[in-house]
């Protein structure tokens, strides 16, 4: 039987959520932190664990048939390569960044000036879509430094929190683009194994799903249901079952996480009691 062949980040950023969400949807995988390889007890896959920056070109290969990697890293490096499901962790920006004191307000405004990045392909992509020419010094690690430094006078790099870049005197001046963690495959995939990506596939919208949801329970009297099933939206439609006690109703539904808040302070205006508010593991729709 064909096993799917799946790089994971050895160590990093990338490698405690990537594991947590293949345990999430179902497979386990013997802790493998210090193995190059280990297999799933209950599904037909093999974990490579990799570096980030060297997936692509394994996947190019199809030394591996898929991989969870940083989407940034695929831009720079894996331009035939395809996403088939965006994670939503690991999300950061990958943005040009001047010190404080600097005039410049934009990428144009390094025209003939010196950049430092870890993200070659990346910045001259942009450079030439904007018509910009400028010199690139290629650093693998602490780009933020370079400026203070004298080596550069704007920097590439990933952003997040903002942290590093106060940290070193630098503000940000433009965003390259967004980036997040990324299910991929190889061009090189064969059919069996892209039967077991489609699988992988269908449960990770479930959890994905499940992870963006709620499920709320409330008590009601029975002439409030009206009001409070307009506010919920549910999968199809709220549920509404009687309660042991005369005139009151229980109902239940589904509701997006974001608009959590806003529609408990409108279930409550509405004469809802009893709020329970439970996290959803799976969502299949
Ligand atoms: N500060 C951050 N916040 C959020 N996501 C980040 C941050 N830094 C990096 N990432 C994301 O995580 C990925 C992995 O980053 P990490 O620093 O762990 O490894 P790396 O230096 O790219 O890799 P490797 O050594 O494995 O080749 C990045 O490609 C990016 O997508
Ligand atoms: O905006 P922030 O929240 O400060 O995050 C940005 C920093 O995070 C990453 O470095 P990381 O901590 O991964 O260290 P590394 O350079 O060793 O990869 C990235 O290279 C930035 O330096
Ligand atoms: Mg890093």
């Amino acid at each position: 039987m064909s096993k799917l062949k799946i790089a994971v980040q050895k160590s990093g950023r990338l490698h405690d959520d990537s594991m947590k969400i293949l345990k999430e949807i179902g497979i386990s995988i013997d802790n493998g932190k210090d193995q190059l390889k280990a297999s799933a007890r209950n599904f037909p896959l093999e974990v490579f664990y990799l570096r980030n920056g060297d997936i692509p070109q394994y996947l190019k290969d199809g030394v591996v048939d898929a991989a969870i990697i940083g989407e940034n890293v695929l831009i720079e490096k894996g331009n035939d390569i395809t996403i088939v499901e965006r994670l939503g962790f690991s999300k950061c920006k990958v943005s040009i960044a001047v010190p404080k004191s600097s005039d410049a307000k934009r990428l144009k405004d390094l025209e003939g000036k010196r950049i430092a990045t870890s993200y070659p392909n990346t910045v001259n992509q942009f450079l030439k879509k904007q018509g910009v020419k400028a010199n690139l010094h290629i650093i693998n690690g602490s780009v933020e430094i370079a400026p203070n430094i004298g080596l550069a006078d704007g920097i590439c790099d990933i952003v997040s929190s903002g942290s590093t870049l106060f940290k070193n005197g630098l503000k940000e001046i433009e965003v390259l683009l967004k980036s997040e963690a990324v299910l991929t495959t190889s061009p090189k995939i064969s059919a069996d194994n892209q039967a077991i990506i489609n699988k992988i596939q269908f449960r990770l919208k479930s959890v994905l799903k499940g992870r963006q949801s709620k499920y709320v329970l409330l008590n009601a009297p029975n002439d409030k249901v009206k009001n409070i099933i307009d506010i919920l939206p549910g999968m199809k439609s709220p549920t509404v079952l009687p309660l042991a006690i005369e005139g009151w109703s229980s109902v239940h539904s589904v509701i997006n996480k974001g608009e959590f808040w806003e529609i408990i302070d409108e279930l409550k205006a509405n004469g809802a009691e009893s709020i329970l508010v439970c996290p959803i593991e799976n969502m299949v729709l």
